[in-house]
């Protein structure tokens, strides 16, 4: 994979996990269920060189937010290290914790909460100060004070030495915030939707001031953000994060403008101030992000994913494969309504397409499908092989006889696929480094597993 130099990362992470425990649900306390944890961060590695900003973008829950808090210690990894400068950050002294304290910091998303009301903005900027014995005495503290937050722009600093948070904006209130972090000199910080509680109008401004800042005390940030336009105009590199896995990495125009991982391509898709333009919806994903509690075995995307592999003696499209494998997974989650087909002219015909149609969440639905809904109704003109056609339509009987085992096991021998057995490993692919199964080989269209690739590259991903 592309590295900016040969320079040592600032920041070395590498399978790190992070599950929290939770207390069970009532279902699951009546149904003696074994209480599973919330796997927040499940083996991310990523590599953060000085001077770079880093970008981590993904849908809301899937742990950036516990990722950031993990690299500022605020958290204690499950498993995994995290090497800051060098140094394990799981395994320090008190002293060498005390510096990494202050050459670490993190900006939090609500600087309404992220602020004491009670202190006024000297006593917040001071206080780092204080506690890492930094500066000696008051002239010194609120000289180095009055330096910071002139340079996060709250200037004159005389102004704004005693007012309390609730006396100032939104902005004002951040900027205090970044002060805050800065007036430590830290050379690392996470930045965690830092703009997003703000007024869209002020948001460039405190983007911009940001820029500035890093140059000015020679920061390494790590930005978390939904905002895709955002991490495109902050950050040199990004990852993208899918239920605690780190999906794709590398530089951001090129994740951005040529996205090879199936939820990349599907997270921009769903961004309309990225402008891609309809010609780049290659691939849409469907259904809603799974339990991390209970996340997919293999790739955990692979049951909303247009790429889906099919098996190797597949006969027919990938197209047709993709709506065969969302029929089994509705009929394994029990969403076929068995009833309302009863009532059809053909029910067996009327499951089946039932099973077919794709349903697609609101924010990825095209202008064509929210005309139909969220549906997409062309299941009838698939090319599903004969052999298909024969399981779907057993589980579709089985169904109507109550028997969802039965029609479980009519379809696990037709429809199944790779990407459901095994976790794909990041792997180099151009300038980023791609957890999927379509790139094992480095390329998407020169083969899959097994070095077959099942008619995946006769079928274009459906659109
Ligand atoms: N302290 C905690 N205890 C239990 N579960 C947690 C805790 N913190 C986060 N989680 C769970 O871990 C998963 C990841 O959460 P996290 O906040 O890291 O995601 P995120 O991508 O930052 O989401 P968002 O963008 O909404 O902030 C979620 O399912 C969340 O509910």
């Amino acid at each position: 994979m592309d590295r900016p130099d040969d320079r040592e990362p600032l920041v070395e992470i590498e399978g790190l996990r992070k599950l929290f425990d939770q207390s069970q649900g009532i279902v699951d306390t009546v149904l003696g269920r074994e209480p599973q944890p919330v796997r927040a961060v499940d083996g991310v590695s990523l590599d953060i060189y000085p001077g770079d900003t880093v970008g981590i973008a993904g849908e809301s829950g899937c742990g950036k937010t516990t990722l950031g808090k993990l690299l500022v210690k605020l958290y204690e990894p499950t498993e995994g290290t995290i090497r800051f400068d060098g140094d394990d950050v799981t395994d320090m002294t008190r002293e060498d914790e005390r510096q990494f304290r202050k050459r670490v910091q993190m900006i939090f998303q609500d600087p309404f909460e992220s602020l004491n009301p009670r202190m006024t903005v000297y006593d917040t900027v001071s206080e780092p100060l204080k506690i890492n014995e930094m500066v000696d005495g008051y002239d010194e503290r609120r000289s180095r004070v009055k330096q910071v937050l002139e340079d996060v722009g709250l200037g004159p600093a005389e102004v704004y030495l005693d007012a309390f948070p609730d006396e100032l904006s939104g902005g004002e209130r951040q900027r205090v915030a970044i002060a805050r972090a800065l007036v430590v000199d830290p050379d690392f910080v996470v930045c965690d939707e830092p703009v997003s509680m703000l007024d869209v109008s002020i948001r460039a401004g405190v983007l911009n001031l940001m820029q500035d800042l890093q140059d000015e005390y020679d920061l390494t940030y790590l930005f978390i953000s939904h905002d895709l336009s955002l991490i495109r105009y902050m950050c040199d590199r990004a990852g993208i994060m899918y239920l605690g896995n780190m999906v794709e990495q590398g530089p951001t125009d090129d994740v951005i403008d040529d996205p090879k991982h199936p939820y990349t391509e599907a997270l921009f898709d769903a961004v309309p101030d990225v402008e891609l333009g309809d010609d780049r919806r290659r691939a849409n994903a469907t259904g809603e992000v799974p339990s991390p509690r209970n996340p997919p075995s293999g790739c955990r995307y692979h049951p909303r994913c247009a790429h889906i592999i099919p098996p190797e003696d597949w006969g027919g499209s990938q197209a047709a494969f993709r709506r065969a494998f969302q029929f089994k997974l509705k009929v394994q989650r029990g969403e076929l309504d068995a009833e309302a087909a009863s009532d059809d002219g053909d029910p067996v015909e009327s499951l089946v397409e039932q099973g077919l149609t794709l349903d697609v969440p609101e924010e990825y639905r095209s202008e064509r499908e929210i005309e139909t809904g969220g549906h997409r109704t062309d299941a009838a003109s698939l090319d599903l092989p004969s052999d298909a056609r024969t399981a779907l339509d057993e589980a579709a009987e089985a169904l109507l006889d109550g028997d969802q085992d039965a029609a479980v096991a009519a379809l696990d021998e037709v429809v199944t696929t790779p990407c459901a057995s095994r976790k794909p490993r990041p792997l180099p692919s151009g300038t980023r480094e791609v957890a999927c199964h379509r790139y094992e080989d480095g390329d998407a269209n020169t083969g899959a597993i097994g070095g077959s690739n099942g008619g995946l590259n006769a079928a274009p991903a459906e659109d």
